[in-house]
């Protein structure tokens, strides 16, 4: 007993002082998950770079972040000084660049949120590894792709691993933390830790595809569009469904909306190329209609459904 005390004292306190080596995160793209990773990082009190290749939607999620931000606020806080203290502090931590390379140079922690692609991500990872500090921890939060596949485009294979958030990070709690067998135990610890000083929970994953979440989530929503195009029932009936008898907050048209269908169909066209004998994952003549529309769900205003700009 005294034993296990001890250790467990001894993993809380490395825990600590892991969560506080982390001090200084680059979040590389602003799309949805990039603007909410960097949100966090700096309401937690890290000091935050975000950067995209495009300064426009840097423009964007500064608008995003800073709406989203007085939400939690006034949760947290209510309305008064102590809020706009909050928001004052927080929005002081984060700053914007649209130069990767220039913004890893005293980076603990590089947290990759760009579109779903493995060549542009290995491209990035390969330009960042020439300039990031030896120590830094490299980690994509890919919905879908293999972090091995990412991680060879580095040398640095024991301080890389996979952060997967979910959307919208300001308010789900769960972070899978995916190892690959390179992932040392000193940087999956690091990783963990951070995630609990972002407040999330963490669960461990092995790099086995989509992760926990996304295994049995992609399913679930390439059923319910299969049902549509085999005209079984409509989009607004599926969501009612299941939100009213399983308990969702959101139905699968509603959530893949708010996930984004370029994203989804980024995801769907990878893991029919690698499992092509897998039926769900075949192209949804549905999906590609509207993608190639440019209906990419809330983001762009219209998808399964149509939102006001
Ligand atoms: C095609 C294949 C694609 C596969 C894609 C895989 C993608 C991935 O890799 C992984 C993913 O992220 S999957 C998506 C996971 N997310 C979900 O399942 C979200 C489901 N929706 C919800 O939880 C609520 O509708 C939700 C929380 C969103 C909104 O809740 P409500 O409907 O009740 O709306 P509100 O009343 O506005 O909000 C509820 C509370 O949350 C606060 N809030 C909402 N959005 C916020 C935001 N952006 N920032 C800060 N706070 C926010 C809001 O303030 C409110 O708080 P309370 O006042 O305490 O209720
Ligand atoms: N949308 C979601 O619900 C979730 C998405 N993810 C994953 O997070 C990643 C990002 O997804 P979203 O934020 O939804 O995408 P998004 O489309 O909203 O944003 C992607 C951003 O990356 C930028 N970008 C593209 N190439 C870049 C580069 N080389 N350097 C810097 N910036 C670059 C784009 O300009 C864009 O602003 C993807 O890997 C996705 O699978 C993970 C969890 C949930």
């Amino acid at each position: 007993m005294a034993f296990f005390t001890h250790l467990t004292r001894r993993s809380l306190a490395q825990s600590a002082a892991m969560a506080n080596a982390i001090k200084n995160v680059t979040v590389i793209g602003s799309g949805l998950m990039g603007a909410g990773i960097a949100q966090v990082a700096a309401q937690t009190g890290h000091s935050v770079t975000m950067v995209d290749i495009d300064p426009v939607a840097v423009g964007k999620a500064e608008k995003r972040i800073a709406d989203s931000i007085s939400r939690v606020a006034k949760k947290k806080f209510g309305e008064g000084d102590e809020a706009t203290k909050f928001v004052s502090e927080s929005l002081s931590r984060l700053r914007t660049s649209t130069d990767a390379v220039a913004s890893v140079e005293s980076a603990d922690l590089v947290v990759e949120a760009i579109v779903e692609n493995l060549k542009t991500k290995k491209e990035l990872f390969s330009k960042l590894d020439n300039a990031a500090p030896a120590h830094t921890i490299f980690a994509s939060n890919t919905s879908s792709i293999p972090i091995a596949k990412i991680a060879e485009a580095t040398n640095r294979l024991d301080r890389f691993g996979g952060l997967h958030f979910f959307n919208p990070v300001p308010v789900m709690k769960l972070l899978e933390v995916v190892r690959i067998p390179e992932t040392s135990s000193d940087t999956y610890d690091a990783m963990t830790a951070w995630g609990k000083a972002m407040g999330k929970v963490t669960v461990e994953c092995k790099d086995t595809p989509g992760f926990i979440v996304n295994r049995l989530l992609v399913p679930f929503m390439f059923e319910a569009v299969r049902m549509v195009e085999r005209g079984e029932a409509s989009p607004k009936d599926v969501d009612t469904a299941m939100k009213l008898g399983a308990g969702h907050p959101m139905g699968p048209f509603e959530l893949m909306d708010y996930v984004g269908l370029d994203t989804g169909k980024f995801i769907i066209d990878g893991w029919h190329k690698d499992y092509p004998d897998v039926e769900i994952f075949s192209p949804s003549p549905l999906l590609e209609k509207l993608v190639s529309e440019g209906k990419h769900g809330v983001k762009s205003g219209e998808g399964f459904y149509k939102y006001k700009k």
